[in-house]
């Protein structure tokens, strides 16, 4: 083939363009996956990073020696491939670890449980767990894209226990560590020895493994390796599912590609990122393989009919006077800080009084003036995971009435009681903070049931326009938010 038609430009940093119209492309980009990921593509080019990997090499290292990898991209480069690839290529493969993985113990003995605990899998979480298993057979991987409080964690236990084999588990937060090591050893038959969490405190590997997004890109030092990661690297896994797909941090993209696994599976209830790098999630896990609308489950009861109401709340005339001459990064702060807001939450409180309520925010000095002027437990990052997770059973089993969170509860956080939630402030204008807020007040424990679900936003400011574009994602899945102006309200017709 002439050098003009082929398909491969390599860059000396390591990025590799692929021309799609090459006739063997898919066949071309199969082989490059031993050697590289990809991270974009557009309609004429696919681009993948070179990956030289302890871990990815093993694959590599079984196909072709270095030199021989090196010949092959020079059979298929427009241009000579740069020195540098060539060096970073064979110095790779000096370093690749003689032993091969071993191969994932399939066959691991999990099921899930049919005691009282837990009733089966739903229709819909049946359909999502087959469809993932079809395309899994084809694509290696893909992403199921479920409401929040659908049921994610137990749509990853049906296909655990449909593929029998090794799991990775990779968990947004500490809290959720702790709701899927709950979730593995109620609602399957797992023994407690085969479930291991992996984490700051506790680092266990063991063929069910529970970990966070945090652990695998520490390292103590830029000039580091990455150290947990190279220690869950030790294991062929056969199943990686990544919990909260949407929240995988850009640095992780790469590395957790880096991780030995048959198969991968995404678990989202949002897959918008205000970054935009969607795409790139499905090019590193796979395509979609099933969704389901949240007003489709509302309608079948299976999360709550949520009342959404974005409560336009006046500003007193010194904050008003500060906010006109602050700058633009000011202004936000002063709006969501709006001392009125005290007032609206006062209101709500006694209008929802006997249900579980979360007061949702994300200035700490705000959270912490609510806590203290109401007299309620505040949740926020500074607080140690065991405290925290204390709270929160306190408040599922309805010991506590209220909680005030800071955004470590934004996402994730299972607390089937919450009814109502007040979001006194948020990230900008965030559509997926937004909706996984909605979410933590949809989950029901038994069919039906109402959630009612507040944003407080001070009126004639810039959080009248952060409001707007939150609510974006939730106005596509058909949610609509009631206007009220605060004053009229309390005067009377409000419920
Ligand atoms: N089939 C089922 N049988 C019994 N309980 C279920 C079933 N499916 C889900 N649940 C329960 O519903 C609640 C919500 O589940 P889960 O936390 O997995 O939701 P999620 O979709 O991950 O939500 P989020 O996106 O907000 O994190 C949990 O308490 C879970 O135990």
């Amino acid at each position: 083939m002439n050098q003009e038609q082929r398909p491969f430009i390599i860059h000396s940093d390591g990025t590799i363009f692929v021309e799609r119209r090459h006739p063997d492309i898919v066949h071309l980009c199969r082989e490059l996956r031993a050697l590289a990921y990809q991270v974009k593509e557009t309609e004429q080019l696919l681009m993948f990073r070179l990956s030289i990997d302890p871990a990815r090499v093993r694959h590599a290292v079984e196909e072709r020696t270095a030199e021989a990898w090196i010949h092959w991209l020079r059979q298929h480069s427009k241009l000579p491939v740069p020195s540098q690839i060539a060096q970073r290529i064979k110095e790779g493969f000096a370093s690749a670890p003689s032993q091969p993985l071993p191969e994932p113990k399939e066959f691991l003995d999990i099921n899930l449980e049919s005691s009282s605990r837990f009733a089966e899998l739903r229709d819909y979480q049946r359909q999502a767990v087959e469809s993932y298993l079809g395309l899994a057979r084809q694509a290696g991987g893909g992403i199921i894209l479920l409401p929040c409080g659908a049921g994610k964690t137990v749509v990853g236990l049906g296909v655990m226990a449909k593929l029998q084999t090794e799991t990775l588990i990779l968990a947004p937060n500490a809290t959720s560590v702790k709701q899927w090591e709950r979730e593995l050893l109620n609602k399957t038959t797992l023994r407690a020895t085969e479930v291991g969490t992996y984490t700051a405190d506790r680092k266990q590997i063991r063929p069910v493994t529970v970990t966070t997004y945090q652990m695998l890109t520490h390292r103590d030092t830029q000039e580091d390796t990455y150290p947990h990661l190279q220690a869950l690297c030790q294991r062929n896994w056969g199943l990686v599912i990544y919990d909260e797909v949407h929240m995988l941090p850009a640095p992780v993209f790469r590395l957790t590609a880096e991780l030995h696994a048959a198969r991968r599976l995404g678990l989202t209830a949002t897959l918008i990122r205000e970054d935009g790098k969607q795409n790139e999630v499905f090019s590193l896990i796979g395509p979609l393989a099933y969704q389901c609308s949240w007003k489709d489950l509302e309608r079948q009861g299976w999360i709550r009919e949520a009342v959404c109401r974005e409560m336009r709340i006046p500003m007193p005339s010194d904050a008003e006077r500060a906010y006109r001459i602050a700058d633009k990064k000011q202004q936000v702060r002063i709006a969501a800080e709006n001392p009125a807001k005290l007032e609206a939450i006062a209101h709500l409180l006694a209008l929802h009084e006997g249900e579980q309520i979360l007061i949702i925010g994300h200035y700490l000095r705000q959270l912490e003036e609510i806590a203290r002027r109401f007299g309620f437990p505040l949740i926020t990052g500074r607080m140690p995971q065991a405290l925290r997770e204390e709270w929160y059973e306190k408040f599922r089993s309805r010991e506590i009435p209220v909680l005030v969170v800071s955004k470590v509860a934004n996402l994730a956080v299972d607390l089937p009681s919450a009814s109502v939630g007040i979001q006194v402030s948020g990230t900008y204008g965030s559509r997926q903070e937004e909706a996984q807020r909605l979410g933590r007040v949809l989950r029901s424990s038994s069919p039906g049931g109402k959630a009612y679900f507040y944003q407080l936003v001070t009126e004639n400011t810039v959080e009248e326009e952060y409001a707007w574009r939150r609510q974006c994602f939730l106005a596509e899945q058909g949610y609509r938010y009631e206007l009220v102006e605060l004053e009229g309200w309390m005067n009377g017709t409000g419920a």
